[in-house]
């Protein structure tokens, strides 16, 4: 598969930014995520793969405390964010999310103009000390987004008007204006088409020059493409963590090996 890889810009991918140790996860009785431990590293994009209903976002909501709005979902084991637990007390689960942001299967922009989209975060979060600060972050969040030269003469018209692809580089870009240290992206491609795909695949690398990526997606193409991590999941566990390359080459569990060769899933 390594033809088919983007290029890859050179950073340094050696420090850990997430550790989560012995992560259970239940919906009520269900035990949905089973003793999972893994490491993800700063400016690395690492995949979640796996079969439908294996758990995949479920982790991933782990990462970011999504899982404290549902009701039934209840967390255990250790997750640190730079050596800080994101389930401490102390945490403020909304300035965690803007430092730990999340880009969804489905785009869902506001139902505000492109500009106030992007601006939204840094406004609640106190980024910016002036209207020209604002702007700033709004034209370098677009820009980051790949979105700037196909927005920037309508900035004030509703972000719900943009197609399918545009509307899911402005939710990166609304996930981007805040800074983050981590970026979530659950199946973030699913609902676009091969064009915009392309896209968004090419900015995820441009992206992990800044910050950790971390992404489920139900492509093995795309897993083998983007990312330089894969984590498998099966039935709740992380059945093997490594290297791209080595678990689409030359896995050591024969549940990956079945998984990438299309036999389950
Ligand atoms: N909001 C929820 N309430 C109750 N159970 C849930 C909820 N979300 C997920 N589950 C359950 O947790 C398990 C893992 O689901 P999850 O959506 O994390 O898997 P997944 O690998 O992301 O699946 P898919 O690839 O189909 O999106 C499943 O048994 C699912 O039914």
């Amino acid at each position: 598969m390594n033809d088919m890889r983007l290029t890859e810009r050179a950073v340094d991918t050696n420090q850990l930014k997430i550790t989560a140790r012995d992560v259970q996860v239940f919906y009520g009785d269900n035990h949905a995520i089973k003793d999972v431990t893994v490491d993800i590293q700063d400016k690395t994009v690492t995949a979640f793969i796996g079969p439908s209903g294996c758990g995949k976002s479920t982790f991933l909501r782990c990462l970011n405390r999504m899982n404290d709005t549902i009701d039934i979902c209840r967390v255990e084991g250790k997750i640190l964010l730079d050596d800080e637990d994101i389930y401490d007390k102390r945490v403020d689960p909304v300035q965690l999310r803007a430092k730990v942001g999340m880009v969804f299967q489905k785009p869902n922009p506001f139902p505000k103009s492109i500009y106030d989209n992007v601006a939204y975060g840094p406004k609640i979060h106190g980024l910016a000390r002036s209207k020209t600060e604002l702007d700033e972050i709004v034209e370098t969040s677009l820009r980051r987004a790949a979105l700037w030269d196909e927005v920037k003469d309508r900035l004030t018209a509703p972000g719900t008007g943009l197609s399918g692809g545009q509307q899911q580089r402005l939710c990166i870009a609304r996930a981007v204006a805040t800074s983050p240290e981590v970026l979530l992206m659950d199946e973030p491609c699913s609902a676009l088409d091969p064009i915009a795909t392309a896209q968004v695949e090419e900015l995820i690398d441009d992206l992990r020059s800044r910050f950790s990526v971390v992404i489920v997606t139900h492509s093995m193409q795309q897993a083998a493409r983007v990312s330089q991590k894969t984590a498998f999941f099966h039935l709740g566990n992380l059945v093997e963590f490594d290297d791209t390359t080595k678990i689409f080459t030359n896995p050591e569990d024969p549940r990956t090996e079945s998984y990438i060769t299309g036999r389950i899933g």
